[in-house]
Order: structure tokens, then sequence, then C-alpha cells
């Protein structure tokens, strides 16, 4: 997959594609359909699949204040996308007019700059300034720089209309077992193991600490994971928060692996998210922190039956 990004207007595809448009937070279960959509349709017409999106939900550019409003990390992003088969990933910065686009210009830009021969999307897909352009005007206008569309319908889960919004909610309110559901897989973060404050010594477990984006939608407290390092995984106890007990600055994600003594300073391991267990609270001693690590840790045995 070769990927593009920057200005917009710097960005230029000489091959024939199939693009699927969208912001495309989280690659749900819909997301991908669309994906896997533009990417089915550029084998079949000997084109090739690029999808067309950004680094952050345009909601955040417009709300200079938002805060957690992000559900895949940038690297975890194009992964997915990555692994969907995608030839060209373009990720356009939001900063330099792109979104302002009349839509006239956008389409314009589609087929000159990125060669567009059918363009794939949503059924509430959007774009151009002030949100102008739609599905009506797409299926109405693009005709006329002979470029096909192809719409995706809602998808329903239990009866619930799979969104990025609904995602965000589930994953800020803890319900990570219906957000793994809407997501059609379970939620993860992936990062370097750095030093933390060295304090496993005296409380007696080891945690593998990864930085996380502070505007990543997930609730911040102690959940039940799996690790997954070097090919394997292993049942995991995680808390994401700020250790309020240490006033710590930095949002960081620290991992107690069960059953495990490796040092893994530098290597990479993928967390993955299974259950919420509580909040992350201000203890008064190191002491208490260890006993109620000590029970979170019986209640991840019991989960994983180990
Ligand atoms: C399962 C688990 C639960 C935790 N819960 C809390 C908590 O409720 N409050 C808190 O301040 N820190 C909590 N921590 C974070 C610990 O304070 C932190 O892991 C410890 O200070 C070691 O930090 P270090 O890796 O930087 O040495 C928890 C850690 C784990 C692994
Ligand atoms: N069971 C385990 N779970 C997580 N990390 C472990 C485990 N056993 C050993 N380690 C290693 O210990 C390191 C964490 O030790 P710790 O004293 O908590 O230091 P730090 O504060 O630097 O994270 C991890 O980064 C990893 O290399």
């Amino acid at each position: 997959m070769i990927i593009f990004e920057g200005k917009y207007n710097e960005i230029f595809i000489n091959r024939k594609t199939v693009i699927a448009l969208g912001t495309f937070d989280g690659i749900h279960f819909g997301h991908r359909k669309i994906i896997e959509g533009a990417v089915k349709e550029a084998k079949t017409n000997n084109l090739n699949s690029a999808v067309l999106t950004f680094k952050k939900p345009v909601f955040s550019y417009f709300n200079k204040n938002a805060t957690n409003y992000l559900i895949n990390p940038i690297d975890i992003k194009t992964e997915i996308i990555s692994s969907l088969g995608v030839d060209y990933l373009i990720y356009v910065d939001l900063e330099d007019g792109f979104i302002n686009l009349p839509p006239e210009q956008f389409l314009e830009y589609l087929k000159h700059n990125l060669n567009a021969e059918i363009i794939v999307c949503g059924y509430n897909y959007t774009f151009g300034k002030n949100a102008q352009g739609d599905i009506e005007y797409l299926k109405e206008n693009a005709e006329k720089y002979n470029i096909n569309v192809i719409v995706f319908e809602e998808i329903l889960m239990e009866n619930l209309r799979v969104s990025s919004s609904l995602i965000r909610e589930c994953l800020l309110s803890g319900d990570v077992e219906l957000a793994n559901k809407l997501l059609g897989y379970n939620y993860y973060l992936k990062g370097r193991v750095i030093r933390g404050k060295s304090l496993a010594s005296r409380l007696g477990f080891a945690t593998a600490n990864i930085i996380v984006d502070r505007n990543l939608c997930l609730k911040n407290g102690v959940y039940i994971t799996l690790t997954h390092y070097k090919g394997n995984s292993y049942p995991s106890i995680t808390n994401i928060g700020y250790n309020p007990t240490f006033e710590q600055k930095q949002r960081v994600c620290e991992t107690h692996i069960l059953k495990f003594e490796k040092n893994i300073y530098d290597k990479i391991i993928k967390i993955e998210f299974m259950k919420y267990l509580r909040e992350e609270r201000k203890f008064n001693s190191i002491f208490d922190l260890q006993s109620r690590i000590k029970k979170d840790i019986k209640l991840a045995e019991n989960y994983f039956k180990i």
C-alpha cells in the first residue's frame, strides 16, 4: 500500500482508481464493507483501490476544544486499512482548505488529481463546504466527470446503527464489549514499551507501559486485556490513565501480564481490550493499591478461567 499525506492539491495518482470516501474512524464493520467494496470493484474492473480519508474526525478540526474524540491512533488506522488490500491510502490535511471545497471542485479534484473512475461511500456521506455535498449531489453530478457512484446502505447490529459516534460513546462509558461487537474486532492499542516509575519492586507487579494519545476516546480505568507479544497472546490486566495515587502528568497505558516474567523494554506490544473493570482511583497508600490490584488480577484470572 502506498501512503500519500499532506496538502490535497499536491497529491496526484496516475493510475485509474476506485476511491472509498470517508473519515473511517474505528474502521468498524460498516467502514470495512465500504473499503472492501472498493477493493473488490477495483479488482473486477482492473483498477487500483484507494481510500481518501483524514487523520482525525472533521468535527475535532472545527471544535478546537474537542477532547476524547479519536477511536484509532493513526498507525492502527493505517494498519487495518492496509490489511484490507488497499493500493493507495490518502491522508489529506484538514488545515489547507480541502474541507471547504465547493462540491463541483471536490468532484473535479477526484477526477483530475486522483484519477477516480468509481467512488464508493456510505449512505450518509457528506463533503465540501458546510457539508453541502451529499449522496444525492454525487449521484446527480458525478456522471459529468465520468465517475460512477456506489453507495452502501447502513448496517444494523442488534437493532443499533453501527457508527463511529456510537462506538465512541461505548468506549467512553466503559462498554468495551458492545464497542467490540460494533467494531467487528476487539479494540486494541499498540506501542513500544517505555520505562516508567520503576515501582514494580515496591508494588509487587511489573507493568509494561506504553504512551497513549490523550484524545483517545477510551475511558480511563482498569481493563481485562489480552496482550500480544512476539506472536503469542497473554492474559493481562491494564490500567489506562494518570495514576492519581502518584499524580502522573502523562496518560499512560500500563499492563501487567499474568504469569509472565520477561524484560520487554523497547519491544512492541499490542493490547486488546475485553472488559472494563473499574475506575482509576487515588489510593491512600501503595499497600491499598497493591491489594486492589491483587483483586483485579483475580477477576482477570476468573475471566480467562486460568
Ligand atoms: C491492574 C492495575 C490497576 C491499577 N489501578 C490504579 C489505580 O486505581 N490508581 C492508580 O493511581 N494507579 C493504578 N495503577 C497504576 C499503578 O499506580 C502503576 O502501575 C504503578 O505506579 C507502577 O508504575 P510504573 O510502571 O510507572 O512503575 C494500576 C495498575 C495496574 C496494573
Ligand atoms: N508480568 C509482566 N508484565 C509486564 N511487564 C513485565 C512483566 N514481567 C516483567 N516485565 C518487565 O518489567 C518492566 C516493568 O517493570 P516496572 O518496574 O513496572 O518498570 P517501569 O516503571 O519502568 O515500567 C516491563 O516493561 C517489562 O519489561
